[in-house]
């Protein structure tokens, strides 16, 4: 098949996640033999909405912030994913989120195609009120395309239960009718779902159970580094510390925290404020480059983008690399590190948990009966183990890399669905 160059590819440039994921997306369709025609399907979100926001500030003046959502593809059912309150994002980064979001569903087998959604702010700088202003604004500047039925938000970066309560009330009152499943990871007053919020970390805690067992380490004598001290990072830190590993070092955006002795996590956790910060209580820091290629055995990047790069790539120690974090590593390092021998377990897979509980969430919303925490975990686990056994017999029998074995089987249930609906 023919290789052409997308519009974006154009303008490549080395650490572009959008490029970087379409060239993975061709390498699985063209390797499971689907047509170009799939690849031209699923390179882009079928639908990319930009709104402006306006908002009355604390001060006084009006100030517009610029959204997005991306919805991937409905092939299989309604689009699904989260929405990041961060002053890094861009229209590029959405489009290449919600492709990740279609390739998660497709891994853990939900009935969801992908979405994802972003606003330019810097929510650590703004007012509870500004806040829940912001929150409602983004929900009315979509409220026609969105819905339970329809694409189904969720929390990421800077966003969480208190941003979807306000999210989830907004669309209520335009539908005029209380729709718990517009939106997940709500608090459990309001129809969340018992284990979401530490959903993720409990994910990636399961796909690193699986990845020591193949790799032969021991989790009880084994040193983790946790970069990112949100709701990923410190709940995995969390369990990781509870199984008996020794978290040597943890990190959030203002800097790293190092002791080979291993950190009292349950100490951190409680000074931790609401978004994941807690480094700059300490003097004796490290940065986050100087961390990631710290001597350890477990390493797993769980806040943002492109945190491994050729640069650091052949100073990476970890034996095994799990992403919790939508794109910690670049192409050009996932193939250092596979030469390297060293495993990653790639955020399409293991970072798959959340949207799993998100899942869980909708369908208790939708039949109005919820489950115990130990239902959740129980049926959490039985999907996690499956998807991270057949994401690895795939690359093991193919003799490819995770990364891309993930994306074989994850495009697959969307490209079967648009095929049985006439669409290619
Ligand atoms: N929350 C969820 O359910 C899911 C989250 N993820 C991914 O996990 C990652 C983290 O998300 P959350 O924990 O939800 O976000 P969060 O907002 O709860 O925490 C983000 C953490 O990353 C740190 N951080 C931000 N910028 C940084 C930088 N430049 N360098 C180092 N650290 C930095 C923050 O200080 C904070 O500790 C993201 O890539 C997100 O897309 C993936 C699946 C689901
Ligand atoms: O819980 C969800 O629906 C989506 C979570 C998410 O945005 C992600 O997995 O990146």
């Amino acid at each position: 098949m023919v290789a052409e160059k997308s519009a974006d590819s154009q303008n490549e440039q080395p650490n572009d996640i959008l490029v970087s994921t379409q060239s993975v997306v061709r390498d699985a369709l063209n390797r499971l033999g689907y047509p170009e025609e799939a690849y031209e399907l699923m390179k882009e979100p079928v639908r990319m909405i930009t709104v402006r926001i306006p908002v009355r500030m604390d001060d006084g003046n009006i100030k517009v912030f610029t959204g997005y959502r991306a919805q991937h593809n409905d092939a299989v059912g309604p689009t699904k994913g989260g929405v990041r309150f961060h002053p890094d994002v861009t229209e590029k980064e959405v489009r290449a989120l919600s492709i990740w979001m279609t390739l998660k569903s497709g891994i853990v087998d939900l009935p969801y195609g992908g979405g994802k959604g972003g606003i330019i702010c810097d929510p650590r700088e703004m007012s509870f009120r500004e806040l829940e202003a912001l929150s409602r604004g983004y929900v009315r500047a979509l409220s026609q395309v969105v819905g339970p039925t329809k694409d189904i938000p969720a929390p990421d970066v800077f966003t969480n239960s208190q941003i979807m309560a306000w999210m989830m009330d907004e669309y209520s009152r335009i539908d005029e009718f209380n729709s718990p499943g517009f939106i997940t990871g709500k608090p459990i007053v309001l129809g969340g779902s018992h284990g979401r919020e530490s959903a993720t970390a409990k994910g990636v805690t399961i796909c690193i159970e699986e990845a020591c067992k193949k790799r032969g380490i021991d989790i009880k004598d084994a040193r983790v580094i946790v970069q990112g001290f949100g709701n990923a990072g410190s709940f995995l830190a969390k369990f990781m510390h509870d199984m008996g590993a020794k978290v040597i070092a943890i990190s959030d955006a203002e800097g790293a925290l190092h002791d080979p002795e291993g950190l009292d996590i349950d100490y951190l956790l409680d000074r931790r404020d609401s978004f994941g910060t807690v480094t700059n209580l300490f003097d004796d820091t490290i940065s986050n480059e100087e961390m990631l290629e710290l001597d350890t055995d477990i390493l797993v990047p769980a806040a943002i983008e492109n945190q491994i790069t050729k640069d650091n790539a052949n100073d990476i120690k970890a034996k095994i690399v799990v992403e919790a974090a939508n794109g910690p590593t670049t192409l050009e390092a996932t193939k250092i590190l596979t030469e390297r021998d060293i495993l990653i377990v790639p955020d399409v897979l293991a970072s798959s948990g959340g949207v799993t509980v998100s899942y869980f969430e909708w369908v208790q919303n939708n039949q109005g009966f919820y489950w115990k925490e130990e239902e959740v975990q129980e049926k959490l686990r039985e999907v996690l183990v499956k998807a991270f056994n057949n994401v690895y017999t795939t690359a093991q029998n193919r003799q490819i890399d995770m990364r891309l074995a993930a994306y074989m089987v994850g495009v697959r249930k969307m490209t079967e669905a648009a095929r049985f609906r006439g669409w290619i």
